[in-house]
C-alpha cells in the first residue's frame, strides 16, 4: 500500500503470500456455500440437460455462458484470471484498465484449468456434497463456478509467486531454467514449513468460518460445523498447493524465453 503507483515492483514475496492468505477465505466460504446443496447429480449429467443448441451438462452450460458474459465485461483482461473454456471467448466490450505488466509474457500460455476441473468434479465434490437431489441445479452450478474460479485464481497466482522468487534470486533460478531442470526448480521454490502453516491455518479457518453462531453460551461442538474442516486442508494438501507449485515450475521454464 505504501508503494508509489509507478514503482513497477508492486509484488513482493510477503505481499503475494498475504494475498494467498486472503484467497483462503474465499475458497473456504465457497466450500461452505457448495456444501449447502446436496450432490445434485443432474447438474453434471449430459443426458439430463438436453439444452437446445448446446451439447453438454448443465454445469458446462452455466460455466460457458457465464464466462462469455464475464469476458465481455472484461474479466479476463486481468492477468490473475484464467477461463475454464478459453476457446472462443468473446472479446471485452468495455474500456480497459491498464493492468501493470508484472509477469513475463509467457504467463498467458499457462492455464491448468482442465486439471483443476477434473480434480474438482472427480475428487473434491464427493467430499463436499452429501448425496441427494433437491432440484437446485442452477444454484448448484453457480456455486460450483464461483468455487472453481476461486481455486483457479489461487493456483494460477503461482505465476506471481514465481516471478517474485525469480526477481529475488535470478542467479539461483537461471541455471536451472536453462537446464530445464524441473526437479531442481521444484526444490528451489519449495518452503515446506510455509506449506505446513498454510494447511494448518486453512483447517483452523474452516472450523471457525463453518461454526454455527448462537447467542447462547453453549459450546459450539463439532456437530455444529456446516462443513468438515479437514476437507479444506485435504484440498490444500492434495491439490491446491501441488497445482500452485506446478504453475510456478511451468512459469519459470518459460521465464527466459
Ligand atoms: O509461499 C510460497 O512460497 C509459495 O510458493 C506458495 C506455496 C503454497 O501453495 O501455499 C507453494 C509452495 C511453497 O512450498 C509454499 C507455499
Amino acid at each position: 500500500a505504501e508503494q508509489s503507483p509507478d514503482s513497477g515492483n508492486v509484488y513482493t514475496l510477503a505481499s503475494v503470500r498475504e494475498d494467498l492468505v486472503r484467497q483462503e477465505d474465499t475458497i473456504i466460504y465457497g466450500l461452505i456455500e457448495r456444501a449447502k446443496f446436496p450432490s445434485n447429480p443432474h447438474t453434471y449429467d449430459e443426458e439430463y440437460a438436453q439444452i437446445q443448441g448446446f451439447c453438454g451438462s448443465l454445469v458446462e452450460f452455466v460455466v460457458k455462458n457465464t464466462e462469455a458474459i464475464q469476458a465481455k465485461a472484461g474479466r479476463y483482461k486481468n492477468p490473475e484470471e484464467n477461463a475454464f473454456f478459453p476457446e472462443n471467448l468473446p472479446p471485452s466490450i468495455v474500456p480497459s484498465y491498464s493492468f501493470k505488466q508484472f509477469l513475463h509474457p509467457g504467463a498467458a500460455s499457462i492455464n491448468i484449468n482442465k486439471s483443476i476441473w477434473k480434480m474438482y468434479f472427480q475428487e473434491l465434490l464427493p467430499l463436499v456434497a452429501t448425496s441427494g437431489d433437491d432440484g437446485n441445479y442452477a444454484q448448484t452450478a453457480a456455486n460450483d463456478l464461483s468455487l472453481l474460479q476461486a481455486i483457479s485464481r489461487r493456483i494460477h497466482y503461482g505465476k506471481f509467486v514465481a516471478e517474485v522468487k525469480f526477481r529475488d534470486a535470478p542467479q539461483d533460478y537461471e541455471p536451472l531454467i536453462r537446464a530445464k531442470d524441473k526437479e531442481g526448480l521444484m526444490k528451489l521454490l519449495t518452503f515446506t514449513s510455509v506449506e505446513e502453516t498454510v494447511r494448518k491455518r486453512v483447517e483452523k479457518k474452516a472450523a471457525v468460518f463453518g461454526q454455527e453462531v448462537s447467542l447462547d453460551n453453549e459450546d459450539d461442538d463439532e456437530e455444529n460445523h456446516k462443513f468438515d474442516p479437514s476437507v479444506a486442508s485435504s484440498l490444500y494438501k492434495n491439490w491446491v498447493i501441488p497445482f500452485t507449485k506446478e504453475v510456478q515450475v511451468e512459469y519459470l521454464l518459460r521465464r527466459l524465453d
